[in-house]
């Protein structure tokens, strides 16, 4: 039996009550605390917890490890990267500082397809070498479960690597991973005139092919001008279907589409992005399921609008936050700036970003039962920060790391 007791617990963050799986609207401004608290970690998960004055007698039994008066959160859920990729892309960041546009870049070779040209030369295992050493820096930086895309494959062959390598992750890393097929990310060179010969290649070929091995728990598309329309988008989430993929979708980056609408009639999990949120898409949205993923460290680098999640908040729509970790659009798997970024631009109570960031992320992977809040039974994949004069100062003291220490499966990592 493996025991950990975290003592002297400034405040314990995150104590939603039994069952509580997703935040909507305008409740994701509660999080619940305990100040001065205790929690005791057993064979990776929550078993108890509770007042410092209350500390049960016989916890001398125990490796104790003192919070010394910080925080304890449940750890970052990141529902949205495509860690996995050949190679940065730093010679598009001066070109966009020389003033090219996101999509100038993509119509020049670059973007999407230059990450996939550099994908289909390199090895399982040097991406799944370079996949790990970034997935080893966000944990530490507090993330306790990710969600992985494909995309950077496009063919047949190389999307089946990329998701192994994830399958890799799996396997070999503590948190939980989920994997997401997103071969539809963009059309190869080779299809360049041929759209639909490529549509049958992932519907006839990449699907049956992935969906046989079990490699992908979701399905995602492109949904963008220049990349797949929504006619397109719709093909291919009732392909995913049926394979058993519930989609989870990049929609309204750079243009509004109609593609929100399209998720929600598919019933996904999420819709993420939404820079660009028009009054359908939150209306569609407020009257569903599905979870609005909103990506402010994209929007950040890329510098384009900002997503509306106080209209989404207001229609009573479920928000998480993700980092989008990827080379083109957002070299940064950091959950403590996307934390910050939400509250920043997207005016979002510090309670909010943070439910966003924990439970909301969790539900957006379909694991809010295990993670993202503080409750008996809950996975104890958990960060201690330092010592903080409120919640209000994570994400104030922005570009800076309040994480001290991070737990996962009740061990310190
Ligand atoms: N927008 C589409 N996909 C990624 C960017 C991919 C890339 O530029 O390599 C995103 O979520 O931002
Ligand atoms: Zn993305």
């Amino acid at each position: 039996m493996s025991e950990l007791l975290i003592t002297h617990i400034g405040t314990l963050t995150g104590l939603h009550p039994t069952g509580t799986t997703v935040l909507r609207g305008l409740s994701m401004a509660s999080l619940p605390q305990m100040e001065n608290a205790w929690l005791l970690c057993r064979d990776g998960v929550i078993s108890a917890y509770g007042s410092m004055e209350d500390l049960p007698g016989g916890h001398a039994a125990f490796p104790v490890l003192s919070a010394k008066g910080g925080f304890v959160f449940p750890c970052w859920c990141d529902s949205h990267t495509h860690l996995v990729f050949a190679a940065s892309r730093e010679e598009e960041f001066v070109m966009k500082i020389q003033g090219k546009s996101y999509e100038d870049i993509a119509a020049a070779g670059g973007g999407i397809l230059n990450s996939a040209a550099k994908l289909q030369d390199t090895s399982e295992e040097a991406l799944y070498e370079s996949a790990s050493a970034r997935l080893q820096d966000m944990i530490r930086q507090g993330t306790g479960a990710v969600e992985i895309k494909s995309g950077y494959g496009l063919t047949p062959d190389s999307e089946l690597k990329m998701l192994r390598v994830i399958r890799r992750i799996k396997e070999t890393f503590p948190i939980p991973v989920k994997a997401t097929l997103l071969a539809a990310h963009a059309y190869p060179l080779a299809f360049r005139n041929n759209h639909e010969g490529y549509i049958r290649q992932i519907i006839d070929e990449i699907l049956p092919a992935v969906a046989g091995e079990g490699l992908a728990d979701y399905i995602d598309a492109f949904c963008e001008q220049g990349f797949f329309s929504v006619g397109e988008t719709d093909r291919i989430l009732s392909a995913g279907a049926k394979h058993g993929l519930r989609p989870k979708i990049h929609v309204n980056q750079l243009s509004i589409s109609g593609g929100v609408q399209a998720g929600v009639k598919h019933k996904a999990l999420s819709v993420d992005h939404l820079e660009l949120t028009d009054l359908e898409a939150i209306n569609s949205l407020s009257n569903s399921s599905t979870i609005a993923t909103l990506l402010p460290s994209c929007s950040l680098y890329l510098d384009i609008p900002y997503a509306n999640a106080r209209g989404l908040m207001q229609a009573d729509v479920p928000v998480a936050i993700a980092t989008d970790y990827n080379p083109g659009s957002t070299p940064s798997g950091n959950m403590n700036l996307v934390v910050s970024l939400a509250c920043i631009k997207l005016k979002m109570l510090p309670e909010e970003a943070i439910n966003a960031a924990t439970l909301n992320g969790a539900a957006a992977m379909g694991l809010s039962e295990e993670l993202g809040s503080i409750g008996v039974g809950k996975r104890a994949n958990l960060l201690i920060t330092r010592p903080m004069p409120s919640l209000a100062y994570l994400p104030y003291s922005f570009g800076q790391s309040q994480v001290s220490t991070v737990i996962i499966n009740g061990k310190v990592f």
